[in-house]
């Protein structure tokens, strides 16, 4: 255990090389630090390189340039540690529930009984347990997101980066699923780091919140959010920090499409 923070992101930079052997710039020199146990949100406008950013602290993306430390170390590779749920329900098909959520401990070399037991534990707590024998294709867009959740968790990551896990579904499901993963966060203490395009969503959600420029994305500010969970979206302090957040992705997003910042 270290006493600074769990992540520090540093000066990150990410080009990608282009089919007509061009270079695009999808992240310029974003510094930010994540304590342990926070809730991160991360907003910006379509493109600004979110997802980038979140595959590249996954180990799932090689660095242009700056670095990214996890409790210290350069984070080079994917790594157990950190884990990621994706907006795509990325479960393997031909594998129950159970067994899609006792991959991680399977390959971590964890004998059936203790694996089972252990996937067991956390389908429970999303309310899937009835659903441990079921194929992904039997359950709703919610339920298999649910699943994908506690699939990651089942590695016992430290950090759990999340890309919009809740965009593809209804609105109603989402607020639910909201609610579900603060519970979660409490119940297992992880650091969150969470991709959104709703506003709302990271207000209701996150401790601190990232906005993101247009690309290449930079974080322009970052706001902390310290009001009492659950938090009440009719209060007003909620839409005044929903507006002043709102008005920085217009202007970016207005920004991103004229190319000029007028
Ligand atoms: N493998 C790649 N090769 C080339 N360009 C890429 C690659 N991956 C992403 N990009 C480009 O990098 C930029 C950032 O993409 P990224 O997916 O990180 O943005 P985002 O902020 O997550 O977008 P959205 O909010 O729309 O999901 C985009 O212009 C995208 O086209």
């Amino acid at each position: 255990m270290t006493s600074g923070p769990i992540l520090r992101i540093e000066g990150l930079s990410k080009t990608f090389r282009t089919n007509n052997g061009g270079a695009l710039e999808a992240l310029a020199e974003a510094s930010f630090d994540v304590s342990e146990n926070d809730f991160v949100c991360i907003v910006g406008p379509s493109g600004c390189g979110k997802s980038t950013l979140l595959r590249m602290i996954a180990g799932l993306e090689s660095i242009s340039s700056g670095r990214i430390g996890y409790r210290e170390n350069p984070v080079l590779r994917p790594q157990k540690e950190i884990g990621m749920v994706f907006q795509e329900y990325s479960l393997l098909p031909w594998r129950t529930v159970l067994d899609n959520v006792a991959l991680g401990p399977e390959f971590g070399g964890a004998p059936r009984a203790e694996r089972e037991a252990k996937a067991m534990e956390y389908l429970r707590l999303v309310g899937m347990a009835n659903f441990s024998g079921a194929f992904p294709h039997e359950l709703s867009g919610g339920m298999r997101q649910r699943v994908a959740i506690v699939r990651a968790l089942a590695n016992d990551p430290d950090v759990l980066l999340m890309d919009e896990p809740f965009g593809a579904l209804d609105a109603h499901t989402r607020i639910l699923l909201q609610k579900e993963l603060l519970r979660v966060w409490e119940n297992y203490r992880k650091t969150i780091l969470f991709v959104t395009h709703g506003v709302d969503e990271a207000i209701y959600l996150a401790d601190r919140i990232l906005v993101m420029s247009a690309r290449p994305g930079r974080i322009l500010e970052i706001f902390d959010v310290d009001t009492e969970r659950p938090r009440d979206r009719a209060h007003p302090a909620y839409g005044q920090l929903a507006e002043r957040i709102l008005s920085i992705l217009e202007r970016e997003a207005a920004f991103s499409a004229t190319g000029t910042n007028g």
